[in-house]
C-alpha cells in the first residue's frame, strides 16, 4: 500500500472519503496500565515441572475504579467489541532467579558464593527476560482471566527494560504535579529530558500496538495523562481514525500548565484527537484557554444540550476538535450488590459495636499532598478544640493508601505527627479519636466502613473525580438496619466531584475553621434533613453505565460528522516519511513563508530577524545543489534583502505576497505589479490611519505596494474589534479596485488581487528546476510541455497564515493536473513528493495536508533533513521493541541476544535442579 504525503498508510483517497464503515462496533481502549498485577508465582512452580506460563500470577488490581468498571461494563455490552491496550505495569520478578541455581548443600562455600554472585548480577542486569512464547502464554492467560463469553481482548504492551518505573516518571513526576498545581523545583532539565524520552517511547509503544489491530471504523479511546502524545501519533498513521482522549485528572489553569517545558508537544499530542473530554466544564475551559495561548488556536463555544453543558470547537491545525466534559461515574448497581451482603452486615455491626456511642467519620484517600489528609486532620483537631461537647463522642477512621511519591516519607511523618498530637490531646488510655490506617484495605472492609460511617469527610485540595464520595452516596442511598441511611458527606469544593455533587456540604479545605463548622453541622443534622440531602445527591451520582453510553453516543455522532468536509483534521507531518522522500529525490524545491514559519511571531515586526540556527540550517540545505530554496513572504524587498538575500544570495525571494520576485542567485528584483494602478494606496492608507487613531498601539506598515495595519501591541479585544471594522470598510470598495483584504496574525493587509503567493508557487513549480526565471509583460503562462524529469520531484511548502493557503491550494491543484498528465510519474511512496504543510493554527481551516506546531518544529524538521537533528529529537514515530529499545538498534539486538542466552541458562539450570 502506498503512503501519502502526510504519512498515513491508508490510501490518500481514504482521507478524503472514508472507505471503511463509519463505526465498526469495535472500541480500542488505550489505558495507562492493564487492570491486572503480573508477577512470578513462586520459585517452585517451575521446579515442579509446571508449564512455564504457570510461573506467573495475574490478579485484578484495585484503584482507578471508574476506568476499570467502564472497561468491564463495555466487555459485557452486546453492542461493542472491546479491545484493551495497556502496559503491564511493573512486572514483579519475585524470587524467580533464586532457583536458577538453588543453593546446593553439596556445593562448596566458594561455589555457592559464585552462584549467588552470578544470580544477583543476572537479577540486577535484567530480571525480566521473557521469550516470545512466554509473552504469548501470559497474554493468553490474561485473556482467560476474563470469562469465556466476554468480548474483551487484552493486548499487553510489554516494556521490559530494567527500571520499569522509568515509564511512569515523566507522567508522574512532571505532568502530574502541574495538573495538581504543584510546581517542581527548578532543575537543569537533564533528568526531565531522560524521562521525556521514555514518555515518548511509552506512547509510541502504544501507537505500534494500536497499528497492529486497527481497522477503519474503530473508535480509539485514549485515557489520561500518561498517553497525551498517543492521539497525534495515531493521527499521523491513520488520518481518518476516530480518536477520543479522556483526561481523568484535573486540568490546571494555563498559568501552571505553561510552566511545563514540553507544554506545546503535550497539547499538540492531545489535539490529534477528534474529541478531548474532561471531568467538568472548568477543566475543559482551562484546556481551551491553554490551547489559545500556547498554540494560537481559535475556538468557538456551543451550549450543546439541555443540561447546559459547554462544548468548544478548537480549530487546531485545520480541523475542529471537540472539547467538552463528561464526569466519570461509578457502577452503582455493582456497588450496591457488593456492599449489601450478610457478611458485610456482620462487619458493619462489629464496627458499630467497637465505637458504640460514638459518631464515625470516615475518610479514604491516597496519601499524597493533594488528597488533603493533612488538611483533614488539622480540621478535625480544630473541630475537637472548637466543640468540646463532641470530644469522646466522635472517631475519625482515616484509611490512607501508601504511594511511592518522592515526598511520601515526609508526608507520612507529618500525618503521624498530627495523629499523635490529636490522640494525645483528646484521647485517653481507652480511646484514640483518630484511627489512622496507612494501608490498602480489602473491598469488603471498605464497604463496611462506608456503611458504618455517620459522615464521610473529603478534603482534597485537587482531584479529577473522587470516587469515594460517589461510592459513599451510593451506599447511603439504601435504607437498612445497619446502614445508617442518608448520612451526610462533607466534600471539598476543590474536588472535581463537587461539580456533580453540588448539593453536598461543600468546604474549602484550606479553611480549617470552616471545615470544623461543617463537620459540626453534618453531625447535628436531623433524620429528615439527611434524607432530603441524600435524595438530592443520589440523583446526581453519575453511573459508569451512563458515562460509557453517553461518551460513545457522542463519538458515534462525531464519527458520522467527521465525514463532512468542514471537519477534517490535518495530521502532524510524518517526518520519517518526509526524510525518506527527501533522500530518494533529486530535484527539490523548498517554498517557505517567513514570519510565523521560519521565525516566531514577536511584538515588533522589525525584531523578527532570522536566528543563527535558521541561517545554519538554510545554508546547509542550500549547499546541496539538488535543492532550490525560495522565501515567499508578505515582507517587503528591503527587509528580505537585508536579512536574507544579502547573506544568502542563493535564495530565491518573493516579497509583498507575490508582488515582487528575485530569482535564485540573481541581484535584481522584478516588480510583477507594474501595470497595476496604484492610486488605491492613498485611499486605503487614509482608512487605516483613521483606525490607527482610534486604536492606541496600532500602526500602519507601508510597503512598496501592500499596506499592513498592525494591532499586536494594542489591547487584544479593542484590536480585534477595530480589525473587523477596518476589514468591513475596506471590503466595501476592495473588489471594485481589484484589491484583496486579508486578515493575518494581528494584522489586516491589502494588496492587488491578481498577485498572491499561490501565483508565485505556480510559476516556480511549473518550471525546469535550476533554470533562470523568465519574465514578460504578458504575465505568467504555464508551459505544459516541460517534461516531468525537469520538474521538481520533492516540494516542501511551509506557511502559517491565511495568505499561505494560496500556496497550498495551488500545490493541490497542480497535483490534480499531474495525476492526469503524469500518471506514471509518482515516486516509490505513490505520490509526487508534494508536502503542503501548515505551521500552527492561526487560520481556522487549511487545505494543507499536514501540520507542524511552530517555527521551532519547522527548524527541527529542516534540521532533520540536513542531518543536524536526530529523528527522535524531531519527535515521533520510532518503532520500539518489546523492551522499549528502538527497534533494530544496537541496544535492541544486544538485549535480544542477552534474553536468549539468559533463557538458555535458565532452562539448563532448571534441568539440573530437577
Ligand atoms: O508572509 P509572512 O512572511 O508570514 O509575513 C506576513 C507579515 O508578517 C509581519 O507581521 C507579522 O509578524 C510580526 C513579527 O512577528 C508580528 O509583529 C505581526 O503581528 C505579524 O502580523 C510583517 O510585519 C508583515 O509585513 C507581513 O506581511
Ligand atoms: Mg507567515
Amino acid at each position: 500500500m502506498s503512503e501519502n504525503t502526510n504519512g498515513s498508510n491508508q490510501p490518500e483517497s481514504s482521507q478524503q472519503d472514508s472507505t471503511g464503515p463509519v463505526v465498526s462496533g469495535r472500541i480500542i481502549n488505550c489505558v495507562p496500565q492493564l487492570p491486572y498485577r503480573i508477577g512470578r508465582n513462586d520459585k517452585y512452580s517451575a521446579l515442579r515441572g509446571d508449564d512455564p506460563s504457570d510461573e506467573w500470577i495475574m490478579e485484578p488490581i484495585s484503584g482507578n475504579s471508574a476506568l476499570h468498571s467502564s472497561l468491564y461494563l463495555l466487555r459485557d455490552s452486546p453492542d461493542w467489541e472491546e479491545h484493551v491496550i495497556g502496559w503491564t505495569g511493573e512486572i514483579d520478578p519475585g524470587n524467580a532467579f533464586s532457583y536458577i541455581a538453588p543453593t546446593d548443600p553439596q556445593k562448596t562455600a566458594e561455589e555457592a558464593t559464585e552462584d549467588s554472585k552470578y544470580n544477583s548480577q543476572e537479577l540486577n542486569e535484567d530480571p525480566l527476560y521473557l521469550s516470545k512464547e512466554q509473552k504469548r502464554a501470559m497474554a493468553e492467560k490474561l485473556q482467560s482471566q476474563e470469562d469465556s463469553k466476554n468480548k474483551m481482548t487484552v493486548h499487553p504492551v510489554w516494556l521490559l527494560r530494567r527500571d520499569q518505573a522509568r515509564w511512569r516518571a515523566f507522567a508522574e513526576k512532571v505532568v502530574w504535579p502541574a495538573l495538581h498545581y504543584i510546581l517542581n523545583a527548578p532543575s537543569d532539565g537533564q533528568q526531565e529530558n531522560t524521562w521525556w524520552y521514555d514518555y515518548v517511547k511509552f506512547n509510541e509503544a502504544y501507537a505500534a500496538k494500536v497499528a497492529q489491530i486497527y481497522k477503519p471504523g474503530d473508535i480509539i479511546w485514549v485515557h489520561d495523562y500518561y498517553l497525551m502524545l498517543l492521539p497525534q501519533l495515531l493521527r499521523m498513521r491513520f488520518g481518518d481514525a476516530v480518536i477520543a482522549y479522556f483526561h481523568h485528572a484535573p486540568w490546571p489553569s494555563n498559568e501552571y500548565f505553561r510552566c511545563l517545558s514540553k507544554r506545546k508537544q503535550l497539547l499538540d499530542g492531545i489535539l490529534g484527537s477528534n474529541r478531548v473530554c474532561f471531568q467538568n466544564d472548568g477543566f475543559a475551559r482551562h484546556f481551551v484557554s491553554g490551547c489559545k495561548r500556547l498554540l494560537d488556536s481559535t475556538s468557538t463555544k456551543n451550549r450543546t444540550n439541555t443540561k447546559g453543558k459547554d462544548e468548544w470547537l478548537i480549530s487546531a491545525y485545520g480541523g475542529d476538535v471537540v472539547v467538552d466534559s463528561s464526569p466519570t461515574g461509578v457502577n452503582t448497581e455493582l456497588i450496591l450488590r457488593k456492599a449489601f451482603t450478610a457478611d458485610i452486615d456482620a462487619k458493619v455491626e462489629t464496627i458499630k459495636a467497637a465505637y458504640e456511642g460514638k459518631k464515625i467519620i470516615f475518610g479514604r484517600d491516597r496519601l499524597d499532598t493533594v488528597r488533603g489528609v493533612v488538611q483533614k486532620l488539622q480540621a478535625f483537631e480544630s473541630f475537637l478544640a472548637m466543640y468540646p461537647e463532641w470530644r469522646n463522642k466522635v472517631v475519625l477512621i482515616q484509611v490512607s493508601r501508601p504511594t511511592s511519591a518522592d515526598n511520601a516519607l515526609k508526608l507520612e511523618q507529618q500525618v503521624n505527627d498530627l495523629v499523635n498530637s490529636i490522640n494525645s490531646q483528646y484521647g485517653s488510655l481507652n480511646f484514640a479519636p483518630v484511627q489512622h490506617y496507612h494501608m490498602r484495605i480489602p473491598e469488603d472492609v471498605y464497604y463496611s466502613l462506608l456503611r458504618a460511617a455517620d459522615l464521610c469527610l473529603i478534603t482534597s485540595v485537587r482531584d479529577g473525580m473522587n470516587t469515594t464520595a460517589l461510592e459513599y452516596v451510593t451506599v447511603k442511598s439504601r435504607s437498612t438496619k445497619e446502614n445508617c441511611y442518608a448520612n451526610p458527606l462533607v466534600l471539598s469544593e476543590f474536588s472535581g466531584t463537587s461539580t456533580v455533587l453540588k448539593g453536598a456540604i461543600l468546604v474549602n479545605p484550606w479553611d480549617a475553621v470552616a471545615v470544623s463548622k461543617a463537620i459540626k453541622k453534618a453531625l447535628s443534622m436531623t433524620t429528615q434533613e439527611k434524607a432530603t440531602l441524600e435524595k438530592k445527591l443520589w440523583s446526581k451520582v453519575p453511573t459508569t453505565q451512563d458515562w460509557n453510553a453517553n461518551f460513545l453516543k457522542r463519538m458515534v455522532a462525531i464519527a458520522e460528522k467527521k465525514d463532512s468536509e468542514d471537519s477534517k483534521i490535518t495530521p502532524a507531518l510524518n517526518r520519517p516519511l518526509l526524510l525518506r522522500t527527501y533522500h530518494a529525490s533529486k530535484r527539490r524545491l523548498f517554498l517557505f513563508d517567513y514570519d510565523g514559519t521560519l521565525t516566531p511571531i514577536v511584538q515588533d515586526p522589525a525584531a523578527a530577524i532570522p536566528s543563527a540556527k535558521l541561517f545554519r540550517i538554510l545554508s546547509k540545505l542550500a549547499a546541496d545543489p539538488n535543492n532550490q530554496i525560495w522565501i515567499i513572504s508578505g515582507r517587503d524587498q528591503k527587509f528580505l534583502s537585508k536579512w536574507l538575500g544579502s547573506r544568502m544570495p542563493q535564495l530565491g525571494l518573493s516579497a509583498e505576497h507575490g508582488c515582487f520576485m528575485k530569482d535564485v542567485a540573481a541581484e535584481e528584483w522584478v516588480n510583477l505589479t507594474t501595470k497595476f494602478d496604484m492610486s488605491w494606496q492613498e485611499k486605503v492608507a487614509d482608512v487605516m490611519d483613521q483606525i490607527t487613531v482610534q486604536t492606541p498601539g496600532s500602526f500602519v506598515e507601508k510597503k512598496k505596494v501592500a499596506l499592513t495595519w498592525h494591532y499586536r501591541r494594542a489591547d487584544p479585544e479593542q484590536g480585534e474589534f477595530f480589525a473587523s471594522k477596518l476589514k468591513a470598510t475596506l471590503d466595501g470598495f476592495a473588489n471594485d479596485l481589484g484589491l484583496e483584504v486579508m486578515e493575518g496574525k494581528a494584522n489586516v493587509e491589502v494588496r492587488p488581487k491578481f498577485v498572491n503567493k499561490g501565483e508565485i508557487v505556480k510559476r516556480l513549480v511549473w518550471h525546469p528546476l535550476g533554470e533562470k526565471q523568465l519574465y514578460d509583460d504578458e504575465g505568467f503562462k504555464i508551459d505544459e510541455s516541460i517534461p516531468k524529469n525537469r520538474l521538481p520531484e520533492f516540494i516542501l511548502c511551509l506557511g502559517d497564515d491565511f495568505t499561505d493557503e494560496d500556496m497550498f491550494s495551488q500545490l493541490n491543484d497542480i497535483e490534480k493536473v499531474w495525476e492526469k498528465k503524469f500518471p506514471d510519474g509518482k515516486n516509490e511512496c505513490g505520490h509526487y513528493g508534494f508536502y503542503p504543510v501548515t505551521v500552527g493554527s492561526a487560520s481556522k481551516k487549511t487545505v494543507a495536508k499536514a501540520h507542524l506546531t511552530d517555527p521551532q518544529q519547522v527548524l527541527d524538521t529542516l534540521g532533520l533533513l540536513v542531518g543536524d537533528v536526530s529523528l527522535f529529537q524531531s519527535a515521533g514515530t520510532v518503532d520500539l521493541d518489546d523492551r522499549g529499545h528502538i527497534k533494530d538498534s544496537e541496544s535492541s539486538m544486544k538485549s535480544e541476544q542477552a534474553g536468549v542466552a539468559y533463557n538458555m541458562r535458565r532452562t539448563a539450570s532448571l534441568k539440573d535442579s530437577n
